[in-house]
């Protein structure tokens, strides 16, 4: 598990470490440079008479890029500082001149930002010293001017952050330098984890600098160990019940196709049984493609409400709104006797749109943006498409307290919201954006629910660490079907078995 915290809290456990006398600006500056010097190697074989600028603004991340900088410069590096600031970290300035660096002063001479730009996009690597953990807002003066006027070429190393990004939000407020890695000291930060900053970060190295952060991270991402470590391995006693029945409304005679995915999605994940409910026609779509499911009603622990239902009840629905319904009554433990007490329910697509105003936290809604926009619009936030993809984690958010469900925001960047608890999962390969992986997702994480249904109910914040683990296991599984290259949902679907294999088999590891 990579864990975020806070602005606040790494400042804080800075504090007392600063106040002792701990150089955690050497600790941090020798680290970044010994990875860029890594860096230097894999790209250009040898570091002598390779090329750096380090871009330092006014604050201590100029001063962490300085300092590592006269460390390269002792290595033989060229190393050029642009500072973009009248003020400066005087040590770290000190230093990169005692070592032989260059310096630029943007600050006193604007009219060279495109010259500096031009030269500096010539260099072997740029460190991105302008601004860390004290951003607020914008990128803004001599150093929006110079990032704005950077052309592709240097290999960008950050500095901390990538300069500019919503540390703690992950939004992208204004111009900001896409690093191809960022070195961050101490601990992670949300805005490296969370879209659309996280697309900005490259290789993300978190450096000890004897940090200790004692309160709960703000934000977390699950790696594929974590999810091994928590899988319901059946054993000798289990039986379908107690691996997990999986209840399916899902697709209409328009739509057929959205059922075949989420069921097979959820037989392959290893539901003990899934049981379809919905129009005759695609009963038999989904039983001629897995045979395996059931349509007769009965007990289940898990139901899955929506992919490939239209949000709107008309004769299109073939009765999907009113067996959506039924099923959320039932997940909510409202019929005595369909299901034993609570159960916990994603609510996908055409779900959203009658899914109540409030909701227990083991039920998941799966939306994209577009779909989380009209659940909040319901609640009466006045918010568009584009401030949610803006801002991800705040709408998120939001709809977790308007609704008191987890949120499940599908993206390039998957964000998971529940009870105290945040997930940023970057599992999905740019080719999963197709037709259908929502269907699959939403099976995968029904069954995944379905086989820890009673510890979901009880624990209000772990539904979001099972939707986290569902994103984890769609991504891996869409990688497995078709490696690099394009995937259909279907594919995905088949290759979950495989995955979870792989993932248990690293257990052993
Ligand atoms: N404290 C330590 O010894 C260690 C700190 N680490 C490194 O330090 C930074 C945090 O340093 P800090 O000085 O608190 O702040 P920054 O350098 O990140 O930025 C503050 C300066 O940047 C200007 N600023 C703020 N926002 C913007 C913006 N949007 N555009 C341009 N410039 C901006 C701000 O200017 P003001 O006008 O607002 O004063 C400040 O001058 C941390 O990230 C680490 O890199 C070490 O990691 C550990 C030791
Ligand atoms: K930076």
């Amino acid at each position: 598990m990579i864990s975020a915290w806070s602005v606040a809290d790494v400042r804080a456990a800075e504090e007392p470490l600063l106040a002792a006398g701990v150089p955690l600006m050497d600790r941090a500056a020798f680290a970044l440079a010994t990875q860029v010097l890594a860096d230097l190697r894999a790209r250009r074989r040898s570091v002598r008479g390779s090329r750096v600028s380090v871009l330092a603004g006014a604050g201590n991340n100029g001063g962490d890029a300085l300092f590592a900088g006269a460390v390269l410069a002792r290595r033989g590096v060229a190393v050029r500082a642009v500072l973009t600031s009248d003020r400066v970290h005087d040590g770290g300035l000190a230093a990169l001149r005692a070592a032989g660096g260059r310096v630029v002063d943007l600050a006193a001479a604007p009219e060279r930002v495109r010259d500096v730009a031009a030269e500096v996009s010539r260099d072997d690597v740029v460190l991105d010293g302008l601004v860390g953990i004290g951003a607020s807002g914008a990128l803004r003066g001599r150093a929006a001017e110079l990032v704005t006027a950077l052309g592709e070429g240097p290999w960008v190393v950050a500095v901390d952050t990538p300069s500019g990004i919503g540390v703690d939000d992950g939004t992208v407020p204004g111009p900001v330098l896409a690093a191809d890695r960022t070195v961050t000291f101490g601990a992670a930060k949300p805005g490296l984890l969370l879209p659309p900053a996280a697309h900005l970060v490259g290789d993300l190295t978190v450096v000890d600098i004897g940090l200790t952060l004692t309160g709960p991270p703000a934000v977390r991402r699950l790696e594929p160990s974590d999810v091994a470590g928590t899988w319901p391995v059946p054993g000798a006693e289990d039986h379908k019940y107690t691996r997990g029945v999986v209840g399916l409304v899902a697709g209409t005679a328009t739509f057929p196709g959205a059922a075949v995915l989420a069921a097979s999605a959820a037989v392959r994940t290893g539901a003990g049984m899934v049981r379809y409910r919905g129009p005759d026609a695609v009963a038999r779509t989904v039983l001629a493609a897995r045979p395996e499911v059931v349509t007769a009603p009965g007990r289940v622990q898990s139901w899955v409400i929506g992919p490939g239902v239209p949000p709107t009840a008309d004769d299109a629905d073939d009765g999907q709104l009113d067996r959506g319904r039924a099923g959320l009554a039932a997940a909510r433990g409202e019929l005595a006797g369909l299901s034993r007490g609570p159960v916990p329910a994603v609510v996908d697509a055409g779900g959203l749109s009658f899914v109540a105003e409030s909701c227990p936290p083991w039920f998941v809604l799966t939306p994209h943006a577009g779909e989380l926009r009209t659940v909040l619009r319901r609640h009466g936030e006045d918010v568009h498409r584009a401030d949610v993809e803006a801002a991800p984690l705040t709408w998120a958010r939001r709809a977790h307290e308007l609704t008191g469900a987890t949120i499940l925001l599908k993206g390039a960047v998957t964000v998971v919201v529940g009870d105290g608890v945040t997930y940023a999962q970057a599992d999905a390969p740019a080719w999963l954006s197709t037709a259908g992986a929502g269907d699959v997702l939403a099976g995968i994480l029904g069954t995944m629910l379905a086989g820890r249904s009673a510890e979901v109910v009880e624990d209000p914040a772990l539904a979001a660490e099972v939707a986290a683990g569902a994103a984890v296991v769609h991504g891996l599984a869409a990688e497995r079907a078709d490696p690099g290259g394009p995937v259909a949902a279907l594919d995905v679907a088949e290759a979950v078995p495989g995955t979870v294999a792989e993932l248990l088999a690293s257990r052993g590891a």
